[in-house]
This record gives structure tokens, sequence and C-alpha cells, in this order.
């Protein structure tokens, strides 16, 4: 039991976890804190040397280090294979067993004007962005939702698959269009899957007679407003200072302080999570077909929200106007680009 007499719906000790992108920033903030709360923990991203840091990490903070496994699994995520790869060598890690929670965090920002922005680039962000999540989905509830005979089930506890979203989601912003569609098919992926998934937990309940899943699955997604990662800093210097103006009322959060809310959020059974005010009132415009939190309170949220949204959407619009009656064109073609070099993450 926690807070209030509630049941605690995310228990994580002794329970086997997968973190994709969990070796920098908010994933790796994540794995740490699941370290913290005694779970089996597997980091997966590209880079060996950021993920052995994470295991060190991790084992300097685990509850208990004497029994709690921790392991590390390097694969590019953007490519379906791998990710099946990396499901195969966690179950057989895990004692052919697939993990009980797959949170997958993998992903950066590569923001710009949609015209100035390659399309070649614009691609690698929905590879890097949504096929990260769809491709470790896909592998994770294909182990997970293969039909157990009734004499071969055991009793498993439910099993969690939590995507990472964005709030660009529900309130996109000018100069996120790289990114932002591919945070939007996220969460319609998440929509369709929260629904999808009913079916299997449905043929859960008759598993004494009929061939049934190994356990039942919850659905999340995470938004997060900005998160000051290593990510964050290197879209920082990509982004165009009209984005920058247009995302003033954010208040970028620690990956710690998000790890923390986003975790308190699934110990309550939230499906939807924000991690601050601004961001549950731009969820409240967009719930459509989403399942609430709070059927009441998202409710009546989501019409006071779209009645402060009617002074909002025009005033970004004319945000962006202004902008350019004061600037001028962002960067006529072909002029050279004065805006500084970043290194976007190795593709
Ligand atoms: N930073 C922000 O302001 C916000 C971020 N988000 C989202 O939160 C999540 C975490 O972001 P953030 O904390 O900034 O993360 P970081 O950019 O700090 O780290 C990203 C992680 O993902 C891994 N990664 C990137 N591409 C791949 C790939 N193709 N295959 C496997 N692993 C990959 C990286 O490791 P490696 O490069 O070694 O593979 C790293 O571990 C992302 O999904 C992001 O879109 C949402 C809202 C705001
Ligand atoms: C009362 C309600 C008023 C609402 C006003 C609208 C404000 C918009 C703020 C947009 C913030 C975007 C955060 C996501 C950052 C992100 O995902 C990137 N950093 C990518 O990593």
């Amino acid at each position: 039991m926690f807070g209030f007499g509630r049941k605690n719906e995310f228990p994580v000790e002794g329970r086997v976890i997968v973190i994709t992108g969990g070796s920098d920033g908010m994933g790796r903030a994540v794995a740490t804190n699941l370290a913290r709360r005694g779970a089996h923990v597997v980091v997966v991203a590209r880079t060996v040397s950021k993920l052995q840091s994470t295991v060190e990490d991790m084992r300097r903070v685990a509850l208990n280090s004497l029994k709690q496994r921790f392991f590390y699994i390097s694969a590019d995520l953007s490519d379906a294979a791998e990710c099946e790869r990396m499901i195969a060598e966690v179950t057989g890690w895990n004692y052919g067993s697939g993990p009980d929670v797959v949170w997958c965090c993998a992903g950066f920002c590569h923001p710009g004007f949609f015209t100035e922005v390659p399309i070649s680039i614009q691609r690698q962000q929905m590879d890097n962005v949504y096929w990260t999540a769809a491709n470790t989905a896909h592998a994770t509830l294909r182990n997970w939702l293969a039909p157990v005979a009734p004499s071969a089930q055991m009793k498993n506890p439910r099993r969690h698959l939590i995507f990472t979203c964005s709030t660009l989601a529900f309130t996109p912003i000018a100069g996120y269009g790289p990114y932002s569609p591919a945070k939007a098919a996220i969460r319609s992926l998440s929509d369709t899957l929260s629904q999808e998934i009913e079916m299997y937990n449905g043929a859960f309940t008759q598993r004494h007679r009929n061939s049934a899943p190994a356990a039942d699955v919850k659905i999340h997604t995470i938004f997060p407003m900005g998160i000051l990662s290593a990510g964050f800093e290197n879209e920082q210097k990509l982004k165009p200072e009209l984005t920058k103006m247009l995302e003033d009322a954010d208040k970028p959060q620690t990956p710690e302080e998000v790890a923390q809310i986003s975790i308190s959020a699934l110990e309550r059974g939230e499906y939807l999570i924000t991690t601050m005010f601004i961001g549950n009132v731009m969820k409240a415009t967009s719930l459509g077909p989403s399942p609430r939190n709070a059927p009441i309170g998202d409710t009546v949220l989501s019409w006071l929200s779209n009645l402060v949204f009617l002074q909002v959407i025009p005033d970004l619009r004319n945000k962006a106007f202004n902008w350019g009656k004061t600037n001028g064109l962002p960067n006529v073609y072909g002029e050279e680009d004065e805006t500084p070099q970043a290194t976007t993450p190795p593709s």
C-alpha cells in the first residue's frame, strides 16, 4: 500500500525492467531511480561506454546490490531486427521469461523550420523518435502476447509498456516540424494499443480454459515538457529563436524530476502522464479518444483548457506572424547558414 491507502499499481522490486535510451537523460534517470527501488534493470542504447557507466551507477545506488541484476545491450532500435534481438537477449538473460516492464525513452530532437531541414533528417527523426518506440513495442508485445496453454500458465505480475512522448503531441510549436509528427504518431499508437490490448486482457481472464497471454498488460505514455538533458543541450544549438520564444512558458525539468514524477504517476495507475501543470492543460485540450486518469476531473479541465486555448492558439500564430514581420525570412535558400553547426547525435 502507499499514499492514502491506495494500491501501488506499479510495484518494481524484484521485477525485470528494460529501459531503451537508458544511457542518458531521462532514461538514465529512470534506470537509476528504479535500481534504488530494487528492480533488475536492462538499459539499451547504441553507445557502449555510456551504457557501461549507467550500469556502474545502478550498482552503486541499488537497494540490494547482492540480489539485483543489471545488464546492458547495445542496439540501434531504429532497426526492427535489432529490437527483436534485444528482446530475445533479455529473455535469455531472464532465464527464459520476457521482461515485466519495457519503457521506451530512446530518441532525440532535431528542431528547425520545416522547409529548412533536409527531408533526409526528417526521415531520420521519424526513425529515431517513432520507429525506435514502435519497433520496441512490436518486439515486446509479440513476446508478451504469445498464447500460453492453460497447463503452462504461471502467476505472472501485470506487465507495463511505457512510451515517452512530448507535450508537443498536444500543442505543436513552430520549429519542431521534423520532430512533433513523430511524437504525435507515438500518441496515436499508444491510444490504439490501449484499446487493442483489452482483447488480450479479456482472453487472459479465461487462461484456465483457453490459451492466453502469460500476463495482462497495461499501456502508458509520458508527456514531458523540456528536460535538461544532453539531447536538450544539443537541440538548443539547432533551435530557431522563434521556437525558443514560443516555448518560453516552459520551465525545463531535470531528468531526475521527470523520472520521479513519471514513476509516481505510474504507481497511481495513470495512462497519459504529464510532468507539470501546464503540460496537463495542454493534454486536456486534446484528450480525444485517450483513456482518462480521472474521467470527471479530466473532462472539466478539458472544458477550461479549451477556453484558455481560445486565446493561446491565435497568440502563438500572432507571435510567429510578428516575428516574420520584424525579422523577415528565416533564411534565404542557398545562403550560407550562419546558425552554429551542432553535432547531431550519430544516426
Ligand atoms: N529533452 C527534452 O527536452 C525532451 C525529451 N523528450 C523525449 O524524452 C526521451 C528522452 O530524451 P532525453 O532525456 O533528452 O534523452 P537524451 O537525448 O539525453 O538521450 C537519448 C537516449 O536515447 C538513446 N538513443 C538515441 N537514438 C537511439 C537509437 N536509434 N537506438 C537506441 N538508443 C538510442 C541515446 O543513446 P545512444 O545515442 O548511445 O544510442 C540515449 O541513451 C526522448 O524520447 C525524447 O524525445 C520529450 C520531451 C522533452
Ligand atoms: C496555460 C497553458 C498555456 C500553454 C501555452 C503553450 C506553451 C507551449 C510550450 C511548449 C513546450 C514544449 C515542451 C516540449 C519540449 C520537447 O519535446 C523538446 N524539447 C524536444 O526534446
